[in-house]
């Protein structure tokens, strides 16, 4: 017998969210043809201010937190997120309940017409390079000195409109990011782990539930990629032990063998004149646990300092 249910979706009015929003909705569709599926869009306060280094705002669940209230309120059942921008510890009563296949997480290079012919390193002095994240800042301050780091807000579009009238000579992005919205082609170099790790979480999308909701749990599973969450697990356990925001120098990166995951993580300062860096491998079903050890032993080298430090000029983002 079929019953028709609806599930209600709550996500951000931003192209790139939608896209996000409209794959999983797709997807689940097939899945489960009986039920129907609709989507609740809204912009976040995140969207909303788009005049200040995202830094300087500082708040956690910016790109959430109404997405949050509606589920609450019991108006929209589950939310998809940019997993990057969920923050590891959520609000009383709500869950991530899936974790979907991974995108490359890495960062990339896009450059303006006339730097084509270089890379990040072979850029002439001075080259002005547009990225948000502290994360890329510091470690790219750290690999290619002779490059100056400009902020840049917007959405995707916005971004690539300044880049392209000059204001840049190159911008760094996540590769997923720009695969999703149909810009993969402008994609110049991939930054690989050596040079930049990338933020917890990066390329894959978070689902996320009423704490207990089992009929939404059900469906919303059907979307896990068990590696891909194995590994965002570790990560998200790495980043809540070190209780750092999303906007905060520190990188990850993380590959399944196996049954083994490996997870390299990195705490920087800002101006990426000391990064701590180190890596553990174990059990891929003690993600958890391997993300929160090897927190302890990036605090063990000074992380802890670096981040007290960090929270007391940009503030706990
Ligand atoms: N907060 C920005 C944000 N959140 C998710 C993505 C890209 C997609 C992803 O990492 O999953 C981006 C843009 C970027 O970092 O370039």
């Amino acid at each position: 017998m079929s019953s028709t249910r609806t599930i209600r979706i709550a996500s951000r009015k931003s192209q790139l969210a939608l896209v996000q929003t409209h794959w999983v909705r797709d997807e689940l569709s097939k899945a489960f043809p009986d039920i129907t599926f609709e989507i609740a869009s809204m912009s976040t306060k995140g969207d909303k201010i788009l005049d200040a280094p995202l830094a300087k705002i500082g708040d956690k669940g910016l790109f959430t937190k109404e997405l949050e209230v509606q589920m609450i309120d019991g108006r929209a059942d589950f939310a998809v997120h940019s997993l990057k921008d969920l923050p590891t510890n959520l609000p009383e009563g709500l869950m991530l309940g899936c974790v979907t296949e991974r995108e490359d997480p890495a960062d990339a290079l896009v450059v303006h017409e006339k730097c084509k012919a270089y890379q990040l390193e072979t850029l002439p002095e001075g080259s002005v390079i547009g990225t948000s994240s502290l994360r890329r800042l510091a470690q790219l301050r750290h690999h290619y000195p002779h490059l100056k780091f400009k902020d840049v807000r917007g959405n995707l579009n916005t971004r690539l409109a300044k880049l392209d009238d000059g204001e840049y000579d190159g911008l760094i992005l996540a590769y997923a990011g720009l695969h999703r919205l149909g810009f993969g082609d402008r994609i110049h170099q991939s930054i690989p782990p050596e040079i930049s790790l990338h933020a917890v979480g990066q390329g894959a999308l978070g689902i996320e539930c009423r704490d207990g909701d089992e009929e939404t749990l059900k469906v919303i599973k059907a979307l896990e990629h068990t590696p891909t969450a194995q590994r965002c697990h570790a990560e998200r356990a790495f980043l809540r032990e070190l209780e750092g925001g999303c906007q905060v120098p520190i990188g990850v990166n993380t590959t399944i063998d196996g049954d083994n995951l490996l997870l390299k993580g990195l705490v920087s300062t800002l101006d990426g004149s000391k990064l701590i860096q180190d890596e553990i491998s174990g059990p891929a079903t003690e993600a958890d646990a391997l993300g929160t050890k090897l927190a302890g032993m990036l605090k063990e080298q000074g992380a802890g300092e670096i981040l007290q430090h960090i929270f007391d000029t940009v503030g706990r983002g």
